[in-house]
């Protein structure tokens, strides 16, 4: 591992001259490659950081000052220069080290949820507390071009703006993507700073000869770097950062360390809040990720080091959304899809590719996108929402207030719901199904297969008059698993006779369902097994069976507090029914990343553990709670 055995802390980076800095640069480029192969990870934002993690911790003193990263994404290098280069290999494996900065493996880390475009809002907050604890720290925050398409980072700058003795730096890393090109007005005027050709030249012609010359040239450089700035106003549009009152460095070639050095030096001196806005390429250094179209190996799967090539890997649920979304919007043209710059992850560049005036990319914009869905469902189209569940939390009160309190027939289509496993607890989409059963007239859906997931969608746009919501989850889906009869809306899966339990499977959870009755059947007991289907509103058909078995056990993957087992639970009470009900779901808990499977493993939503808690629940049973007309 060479140089990097050596940086035992950020501090020992200031020992190492330009060239081991350089070599320093190759080494953690080769780790980071070499180690996401085979683990996975954020391959592409993390090369592109490299120098600019590098200047960071050269001209700030972390932990003392802090370091705050956007989304957390790329905190690789940060993590590689903070004493953690030996657990490395962990990345991302169970027990290991997270792909995400943690407080539990560094008291440089402090920003763990994934969720984009908060960091600049911690800043601000931190910021002030120094001020006010008359404490002389310095804030650095480092912030994508497409986590400034998220609004809470302009309510951050709003208020950021006006704090002039703040002791804070943001670092806005503009590689021009967020998955895909970065879109939008803001992205257009931080294009319009970094490629002024004038500017750059100019600039160019600059460095080359000031650098040229021995001895003071770094030094000349440093100075003309105020005369630049001056320069750039006179060559490049200001307003964006300076027309809201903050200082505003660069553009500064985010490759080029000395530079981005310099940058941070003189922001550090400025003493109040200024933007340093470093140019930076993902996945620089190392070809066939920037050569990768699709999003610059932003989060590849295992791939051959040699040549970039990924394994393959076979479909999942998004890749069977993605057809139904084609082949709905052949049939619907007033079927319209949106995405918060994630065409390609949420299974939408299909239809986009067929219907792009139809296509929405919002940018990393959660809370736009469902009020702006809201708005084209009222001008009379049925927009559909793609996003990741966790996401959907940010635009809660839109979902409550702009679509369901106007009726609006927007359909939400929540991918990796439930346990996703190697993102970490910011990524689980375990609230869902328990945020939106407050919301009135809201429905919402989980396939447990395909030809569900074909049903339920088909089901769900027809719904003109109330907000509409499908979830599934991370992964391959499971084989078809066939209906033996219905009851109400639900499907029956399982009769095998008596009706001891009765077993609600929901969702991706109806197949461990089955697996649950394989297991009491054997025992001889007596099971039903039903897949909602619609889990909001609770189908009353199913309240009725409930109360004519003698324990009801609901298993779904979301959080139990007051997820469908809740609701379910409730709908008895309403109804009088009193038979027993049995919770399974995910602790409310924020879960460490580890595979899913280990995950469901762990939580106990397996056949096996709930089979075995069914029996025990079964066996205390006693008379009292037994619903009033069975005897035993
Ligand atoms: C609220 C939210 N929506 C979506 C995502 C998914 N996501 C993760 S990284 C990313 C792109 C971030 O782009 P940028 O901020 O420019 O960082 P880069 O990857 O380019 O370094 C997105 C959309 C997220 N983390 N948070
Ligand atoms: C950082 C982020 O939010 C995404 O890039 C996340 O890693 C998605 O991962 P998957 O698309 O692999 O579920
Ligand atoms: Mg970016």
């Amino acid at each position: 591992m060479g140089l990097l055995e050596r940086i035992a802390a950020p501090q020992d980076l200031r020992d190492l001259s330009d060239d081991q800095l350089d070599l320093l640069a190759s080494e953690i480029r080769d780790l980071m490659i070499r180690t996401v192969a085979t683990n996975t990870g954020h391959l592409g934002p993390n090369l592109g950081v490299v120098e600019l993690t590098l200047a960071m911790h050269r001209v700030f003193d972390s932990p003392s000052d802090k370091i705050v990263f956007d989304t957390g994404h790329q905190s690789y290098v940060h993590k590689l220069v903070t004493g953690r280069a030996g657990d490395f290999d962990t990345l991302r494996r169970e027990g290991g080290m997270s792909g995400y900065p943690s407080r539990s493996e560094s008291d440089h880390d402090l920003v763990e949820n994934s969720h984009a475009s908060t960091a600049l809002s911690y800043a601000d907050g931190l910021a002030k507390a120094f001020t006010i604890r008359g404490e002389d720290r310095h804030v650095a925050a480092v912030i994508g071009d497409g986590a400034l398409t998220g609004g809470m980072a302009w309510e951050a700058l709003n208020n950021i703006a006006i704090q002039h003795d703040s002791r804070l730096v943001i670092v806005v890393n503009d590689n021009g993507r967020s998955y895909t090109p970065t879109i939008g007005g803001l992205a257009t005027a931080l294009t319009s700073l970094r490629t002024n050709p004038r500017y750059e030249v100019l600039l160019d012609m600059v460095k080359r000869r000031l650098n040229a010359v021995p001895g003071i040239g770094a030094v000349a450089y440093d100075a003309l770097h105020a005369v630049k700035k001056g320069l750039k106003d006179a060559v490049a549009p200001q307003g964006l950062f300076e027309d809201l009152g903050l200082k505003y460095v660069g553009p500064v070639d985010g490759h080029d360390r000395h530079a981005v050095e310099q940058a941070l030096a003189s922001a550090k001196r400025f003493g109040g809040p200024v933007i340093v806005h470093a140019i930076t390429r993902k996945g620089y250094g190392y070809d066939p990720a920037e050569r990768h179209e699709a999003d610059q190996f932003h989060s590849p799967g295992p791939f051959d080091v040699q040549t970039g090539a990924e394994k393959p890997k076979g479909r999942i649920w998004t890749d069977h959304f993605s057809d139904a979304m084609v082949r709905l919007g052949e049939r619907r043209p007033d079927i319209v899809g949106i995405t918060a710059a994630m065409m390609h992850p949420v299974g939408l560049d299909a239809f986009q590719a067929r219907f792009p005036e139809r296509t929405f990319d919002v940018g990393i914009a959660e809370q736009h996108a469902a009020t702006s869905a809201a708005g084209l469902a009222m001008g009379g189209l049925h927009p559909v929402f793609a996003v990741y569940a966790t996401f959907l939390n940010r635009a809660f009160d839109q979902v409550l207030m702009d679509c369901a309190l106007h009726r609006a027939g927007v359909t939400f289509v929540l991918d990796r719901s439930g346990v996703t496993g190697d993102d970490g607890a910011s990524h689980n989409g375990m609230w869902d199904m328990s945020l939106l059963q407050v919301v009135p007239g809201l429905r919402l859906a989980a396939p447990r297969d395909i030809t569900r997931l074909n049903e339920l969608l088909d089901e769900a746009v027809e719904v003109d008059d109330a907000p509409t919501v499908v979830r599934f989850p991370k992964g391959p889906p499971p084989e078809d698993i066939p209906t033996i009869d219905r009851l109400g809306n639900a499907d029956v899966l399982v009769r095998n006779g008596t009706k001891d339990v009765l077993v609600l499977g929901v969702g991706s959870m109806a197949e461990v369902a089955v697996g649950v009755a394989e297991r009491l059947t054997a025992q001889g007991i007596g099971v039903t097994v039903a897949d909602p289907r619609w889990v909001k509103p609770v189908d009353p058909a199913l309240v009725e069976a409930a109360a004519d078995h003698r324990l009801v056990v609901t298993i779904e993957d979301n959080g139990v507090a007051g997820g469908v087992g809740s609701s379910f639970l409730q709908a008895l009470t309403a109804a009088d029914v009193r038979t027993p009900v049995r919770i399974h779901g995910i602790p409310q808990e924020f879960l460490d990343h580890a595979k899913r499977p280990k995950i469901l493993e762990a939580i106990g939503l397996t056949p096996q553990a709930i089979a075995l808690d069914t029996i025990d629940r079964l066996a205390t049973l006693t008379p009292e709670s037994l619903p009033r007309d069975v005897s035993i």
